[in-house]
């Protein structure tokens, strides 16, 4: 089968559809610094197709013919385009479809990679932003397979990763921080950036960006000397 002639997988009028989705949410992604310079990206998954975007383009310029469609039971690329890549974020994009995910969004955010540089790195242990009583926690799921958002009094935890010097080398690590936070639907990537996952796009979309206007409120207390939790 060529891989490159599945161009009814990316066609579609539809501006709801993944491979045109994929390409307005990173335009305007790109405007809040989240992908900027080719870094970040989104992938969404599609019943058992797994779109994805190449690897070192302009994620804002791209167009729905860029796009990759993975199967994702058989992990076999339907759709290939000659002159790319898949992206080097596919197997962290592929952990969060296997916790369900329907949509995952990975950026750059200077809030996120400050708020990594702010929390200490604890050896031996699993590093973690905390904070809590902050009304755009409620803005968080309560975790995987519980109902309803974070409440105002909730503590939000989101654990943090060591960066590798290669995306795909941080799939374990991401795939451990899973588990050991089973609650959590965000990784932080030290010194790199975050992975934001959800159900759908649009829970994928809020919630990361709750998570942004989080990170760049608790830089500033950070500067003011407020604290994050109240002990
Ligand atoms: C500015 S290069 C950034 C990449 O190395 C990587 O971190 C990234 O987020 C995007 O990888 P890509 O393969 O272009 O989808
Ligand atoms: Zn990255």
């Amino acid at each position: 089968m060529a891989e490159e002639n599945q161009d009814h997988l990316i066609q579609s009028e539809d501006p709801q559809h993944p491979a045109n989705l994929i390409c307005t949410l990173c335009a305007k992604f790109y405007t809040l610094g989240w992908v900027t310079g080719t870094g970040g990206g989104t992938s969404i998954r599609h019943h058992d197709h797994i779109y994805i975007a190449p690897s070192g383009v302009q994620k804002e310029l791209m167009k729905p013919e860029d796009m990759f469609v993975m199967e994702y039971e058989s992990r076999n690329y339907l759709r290939r385009p000659s002159v790319h890549k898949p992206s080097a974020c596919t197997p962290l994009f592929l952990a969060a479809f296997d916790k369900g995910a329907g949509c995952c969004i990975h950026t750059h955010s200077q809030w996120a990679v400050l708020i990594t540089l702010l929390v200490e790195r604890d050896f031996g242990k699993e590093a973690c932003f905390e904070i809590e009583e902050i009304e755009q926690i409620k803005g968080i799921p309560k975790g995987r397979g519980k109902q309803g958002n974070l409440g105002y009094y909730d503590r939000l935890r989101i654990p943090i990763i060591e960066n590798t010097a290669h995306e795909e080398d941080l799939t374990e690590s991401l795939t451990k921080a899973m588990e050991s936070y089973p609650d959590t639907y965000a990784v932080l990537v030290r010194r790199h950036g975050i992975y934001v996952w959800g159900d759908n796009v649009h829970k994928a979309k809020t919630q990361c960006e709750s998570l942004d206007y989080i990170f760049q409120l608790a830089v500033r207390m950070k500067e003011l000397g407020l604290p994050w939790t109240k002990q």
